[in-house]
């Protein structure tokens, strides 16, 4: 077992028992409360309900797994970081989750859009969303992807290698255009999170290293494009971050770069991106910074490294995701069945398997990732007992919740629900044992909404050439 947690129930009342070194009721309450999304609370039979919508509502009408977003509690994060970092462009990174409504929300708060693929690009366009807004990340960039950029007319590219500089210079041309850039570059830190989240050391594929000279080359590659209109540099650490000491360090390098590319251009970059990669309490082990903390600590490093090295202060941006929609959301599963598994000396942990899996999240299994769950239909007055909840995939390491008390008469039926999903859930959703992936519904003021609908098996036979040949000519036999 890795560690202990409470995520257990929302009100101090119901809280599930919690392990010695966290008795004081306020402690467990507070950290339980930062796991859910602002409107979620459990009603007076017990269940939990969010948006005035009850889980057990959301399961008959909608099925189960599902994911539930708050919308409250969405936009309330959007203008928290908006009003936090005022002054400074906040871009919703989009890579966390995405959807139509999303892009209307964030166009609503008056905010900015990160998007990092060419698929990412085309829904915020199609959903109308004001394209001087948007940046366009990612380390392989087509030449399509690239032509709808400079076409469309997006605000900035975040250019990550010279082929790329090339490719951008030579489209931009091609249509008369002078492209917006931001050089990526990594700075040298091994950021404090997960190796595959982690993108600021410098033997990864994400931007040009600092230390080997490849980030000031392409920098004043860009400055002599006639193409590119070269704004400034970007620099994005990794992901699910606490710790403020790793802007730290690499703001120390990259604005010293910013120094020694304006000495030689003569001229000082207007921009800087400092990217996103904020934390969020997944189980009550963690401990995220606000919004306003975290701009204040930002602005410090920023401004404290300028007046040293004797830089005008840079228009400064970032691009928060996870800390954004990840609390907005929660997954809803039906649990399927209950096995004891005897761990010795009359320890038993309880296998709870539910009807998704590592299709609807694979963070567990990719990352070593840890959530929360609670039971979500109806509050229990059984003793507490180890839970491990698992879903319905060909695989061992198909988990959702590592190690979490559940009432001990868990049982067939019961809804598991899992807050802290709204990000990297859905958008990293497979196909995974022809699973179809779920639906992620809105809930406000008592309605629920569908903002992604659930995929059916009929959406997976359409891809499938000889199963749609031999449906054509098979008689119906459900008739
Ligand atoms: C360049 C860039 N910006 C922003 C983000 C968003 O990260 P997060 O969702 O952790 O805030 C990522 C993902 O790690 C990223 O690679
Ligand atoms: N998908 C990752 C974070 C995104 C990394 C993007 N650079 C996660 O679930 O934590």
């Amino acid at each position: 077992m890795t560690h202990m947690h409470v995520a257990g129930s929302i009100h101090a009342d119901a809280v599930t028992p919690a392990p010695k070194w966290l008795q004081r009721p306020d402690d467990v309450n507070a950290m339980v409360q930062m796991l859910w999304s602002s409107t979620a609370c459990r009603n007076d039979d017990g269940v939990i309900e969010v948006g005035g919508v009850s889980v057990v509502e959301i399961a008959d009408r909608i099925g189960t797994p599902a994911y539930v977003i708050d919308e409250v509690d969405f936009r309330e994060r959007l203008a928290a970081f908006r009003d936090a970092f005022a002054g400074m462009k906040v871009y919703y990174a989009g890579k966390s989750f995405l959807c139509g409504a999303v892009v209307d929300w964030v166009a609503d708060e008056g905010m900015y859009l990160d998007v990092c693929s060419h698929e990412e690009l085309q829904l915020a366009l199609a959903a109308g969303f004001d394209a001087a807004r948007i940046g366009l990340h990612g380390n392989n960039k087509s030449e399509a992807e690239l032509e709808l950029a400079v076409t469309a007319g997006v605000g900035r590219v975040v250019v990550d290698s010279v082929t790329e500089i090339e490719r951008l210079d030579r489209i931009a041309q091609e249509h008369r255009r002078t492209v917006p850039v931001l050089v990526r570059v990594t700075a040298g830190v091994e950021a404090h999170t997960h190796e595959y989240i982690s993108t600021a050391h410098e033997d990864q594929k994400f931007g040009l290293a600092i230390g080997s000279g490849a980030a000031l080359d392409g920098l004043l590659r860009c400055e002599q494009a006639a193409g590119i209109d070269l704004r400034g540099i970007h620099s994005h650490i990794g992901s699910q971050i606490f710790d403020a000491s790793g802007f730290e360090v690499s703001g120390k390098r990259t604005l010293k770069l910013a120094k020694q590319v304006a000495r030689l251009i003569g001229r000082e970059l207007p921009e800087f991106d400092l990217g996103g990669g904020f934390g969020i309490a997944y189980t009550t082990m963690d401990s995220p910074m606000t919004p306003e903390a975290l701009a204040e600590h930002l602005r410090e490093i920023v401004e404290h490294e300028c007046r040293a090295l004797e830089l005008t202060l840079p228009e400064l941006s970032i691009e928060p995701g996870r800390a954004i929609s990840g609390p907005a959301g929660m997954a809803v599963y039906r649990v399927g069945t209950v096995k004891p598994v005897a761990l010795g000396d009359g320890i038993y942990r309880n296998y709870i398997s539910v009807d998704g899996g590592m299709s609807d999240n694979i963070r567990p299994a990719l990352y070593g990732a840890d959530y929360s769950g609670t039971v979500g239909n109806r509050a229990s007055t059984s003793e507490p007992a180890l839970g491990r909840v698992v879903g319905r995939h060909c695989e061992s390491g198909d988990i959702l919740v590592r190690d979490e008390f559940f009432p001990s008469d868990i049982t067939p039926g019961d809804l598991v629900v899992i807050p802290g999903s709204g990000a990297y859930s859905r958008a990293m959703a497979s196909n995974y044992n022809h699973a179809t992936r779920p639906p992620v519904v809105g809930v406000r003021d008592g309605q629920i909404t569908t903002l992604v609908r659930r995929e059916s098996i009929d959406d997976l036979f359409a891809l499938d050439p000889v199963v749609s040949a031999r449906r054509a000519t098979t008689p119906d036999t459900d008739a």
